[in-house]
């Protein structure tokens, strides 16, 4: 039996919690032969709800927990943990855009990169899922000093399983008929979702989708889909939110299937001319527990123009945070 694994969630009272967590608990996200203890955190007057959750989640006798705690406090919550996944924040309603939520939700993440830098592990990989996601993972990192900034990631898989879908649909195939789907830039309605590159049964995806269709079309469902589902449920997407943490994740530590990648929000390292630091999607692949960007590919002007207005946001959203980077 290996060592059990420390997973912190953040907002763990929550609607995406409520789906996550029975995901990761049954072994979805770092593997069926993987214990692995749950530090859970949540606002004192959510505490009680929490405890709901809990009970549910002991009756459901998972044979992989091997424990399970609550806090209010995140020193507590993220100590020694080797996994945090901070999606506790406020989510938007209807006719609002993420980055509305910048003021509401950028200091909870000052106060998780402190106390990550301070208790989790030196080796602690962390998504964030709270909206704006990809300027909240900068504020945690640059808050988080004596960590790796490498290990600071955001959540762009749901917009890349939202584009795997679209194409697929469009082209008769199944999603794992598509292969080499990649959201370029921040989690919001600036995001590139780029088929350039993409397969579907092996053949250019480009050659199979008219271009208009994949302009006007394609390129706008991927980028409001947040938007839509709001409109469609009254809440903001929570199940395939939480899908998509457990992919981001299992990818990122078990590694991403031969000759295909995934989209993940990561520090830049200039890669493609983004500005170094801005947290912001490329495509990447995983093995032994790290990510590597997909280097080399051809960008023509349509998608250089994309990629900088999506970067040009980054830059916006954080300085408009400045006084929270260290
Ligand atoms: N990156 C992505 O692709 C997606 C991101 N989101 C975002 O995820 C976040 C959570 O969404 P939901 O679960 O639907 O919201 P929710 O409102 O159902 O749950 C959020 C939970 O976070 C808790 N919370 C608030 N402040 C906290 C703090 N300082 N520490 C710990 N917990 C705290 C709240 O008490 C609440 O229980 C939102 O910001 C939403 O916009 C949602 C969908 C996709
Ligand atoms: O749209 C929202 O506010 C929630 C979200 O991030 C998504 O569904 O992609």
């Amino acid at each position: 039996m290996k060592a059990p694994m420390r997973v912190a969630v953040t907002g763990a009272a929550g609607q995406i919690a409520y789906s996550l967590l029975f995901r990761v608990a049954s072994g979805d996200m770092l593997g069926k032969d993987q214990p692995v203890i749950l530090q859970l955190l949540e606002i004192t007057p959510a505490l009680d709800a929490l405890k709901g959750v809990v009970m549910e989640l002991d009756d459901c006798a998972f044979p992989l927990v091997a424990g399970i705690t609550m806090s209010d406090k995140p020193e507590e919550a993220f100590k020694d943990v080797d996994v945090a996944l901070l999606v506790g924040a406020r989510p938007r309603g209807p006719g609002m855009e993420r980055k509305d939520l910048l003021e509401a939700n950028a200091a909870i993440f000052s106060v998780q990169g402190k106390a990550l830098n301070d208790v989790a592990s030196r080796d602690v990989k962390v998504l964030v899922v709270g909206n704006p996601a990809n300027t909240n993972a900068l504020i945690a990192q640059r808050n988080a000093p004596d960590l790796n900034p490498a290990n600071f990631t955001a959540m762009t898989r749901l917009d890349h399983n939202r584009a795997l879908a679209q194409l697929a649909a469009k082209t008769d195939a199944h999603t794992t008929d598509v292969k080499q789907m990649i959201i370029w830039g921040n989690h919001s309605a600036t995001q590139y979702p780029d088929i350039s590159q993409a397969t579907v049964k092996g053949q250019a995806a480009s050659g199979l989708v008219a271009r208009d269709w994949y302009e006007t079309d394609f390129i706008p469902t991927v980028q409001q889909r947040g938007a839509a589902i709001i409109k469609a449920r009254g809440a903001s997407s929570a199940a395939s939110a939480g899908s998509s943490a457990v992919d981001h994740v299992r990818d990122w530590v078990l590694g991403t299937p031969a000759g295909d990648w995934v989209s993940m929000a990561i520090p830049s390292d200039g890669s493609y001319g983004i500005e170094k630091g801005l947290i912001y999607s490329f495509p990447v692949t995983c093995k032994n527990g790290r990510y590597e960007i997909v280097q080399g590919l051809d960008i023509d002007d349509f998608s250089r123009e994309r990629m900088s207005v999506t970067e040009q946001e980054l830059r916006e959203e954080r300085d408009g945070v400045a006084h929270l980077l260290p």
